[in-house]
């Protein structure tokens, strides 16, 4: 599969956020935007998921336009992690992570035992079975992110966005969760595309960095030709020293105290 960005701009109002981003994304690659505060990346996603509309260019799943398909046959190709996890209503934990097997749920249907057994399989796997029966709104932020995590996985989708989706998990679970992705990257050949702000952990865990700064691209490719301190200055003006560590095996950033 190849999820193609074909000159995409897009503007809330009057001030442009996204300028003239064309790049591909394919089958089996875990990517990680990073870029600074307001430089793009959520309205990104957004515009690759579906949810907002590009206002000039377009976005093909293996040259179909995202926007020719309907909501659910979207759902069925695309799962999004959003930033803003927050569910008011009192859903319980295993009906949020239902949620995930809605785009197979024939209208007026109840799930069946395939949906039933992914949602407890992935309940297990995402380390919240034990909050099944808790109510979302009533739990911690890193345990509302995990299930949502698990409602995307769910999902069961050739791609996988996920925005800011670790930032309220402790080490473990961020690792724990990093492992499952990366597993499903490889094993079921998806596309992952992560905006994180911790660089390090971009570094270690993705195939490619794609820096984005005022809406534009400033740099994307192998994370390793990527992360250099070059463009940590240019993207984010800051002064870094980055070196290679034998212990991730891959490069990591280090910001000198003075
Ligand atoms: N709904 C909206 N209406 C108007 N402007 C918006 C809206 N959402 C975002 N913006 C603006 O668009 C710009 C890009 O926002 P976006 O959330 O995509 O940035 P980001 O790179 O994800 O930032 P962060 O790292 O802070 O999460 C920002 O200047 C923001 O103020």
């Amino acid at each position: 599969m190849k999820l193609t960005l074909n000159d995409l701009c897009f503007a809330y109002d009057r001030d442009r956020i996204i300028k003239n981003i064309s790049c591909s994304f394919v089958s089996g690659s875990f990517y990680s935007i990073l870029g600074p505060n307001g430089s793009g990346k959520t309205t990104l996603l957004d515009l690759i998921s579906g949810f907002l509309k590009p206002d000039t260019g377009h976005i093909d799943i293996d040259q179909a336009p995202v926007l020719s398909l309907s909501k659910k046959e979207i759902s069925k190709k695309i799962a999004l992690v959003s930033q803003d996890h927050t569910i008011n209503f009192p859903f319980s934990v295993k009906d949020v992570v239902m949620m995930g097997r809605h785009p197979y749920i024939p209208r007026f249907s109840h799930p069946s035992y395939n949906d039933v057994k992914q949602v407890e399989e992935m309940m297990q796997v995402c380390g919240i079975h034990h909050l099944h029966d808790r109510k979302i709104n009533e739990l911690s932020g890193g345990e509302r992110q995990r299930c949502v995590f698990a409602r995307a996985l769910c999902q069961d989708t050739p791609i996988l966005l996920l925005d800011e989706a670790f930032s309220n998990m402790d080490i473990n679970h961020t690792l724990h969760m990093l492992q499952l992705v990366k597993q499903s990257v490889k094993e079921k050949n998806k596309i992952v595309i992560s905006v994180f702000h911790d660089l390090n952990l971009a570094s270690t865990w993705s195939d490619s960095l794609l820096m984005l700064k005022n809406g534009k691209i400033s740099a994307f490719g192998n994370s390793q030709d990527v992360l250099t301190q070059e463009t940590i200055k240019e993207v984010f003006d800051v002064a870094s020293i980055v070196e290679f560590n034998i212990h991730v095996q891959a490069k990591q950033v280090y910001y000198p105290s003075i």
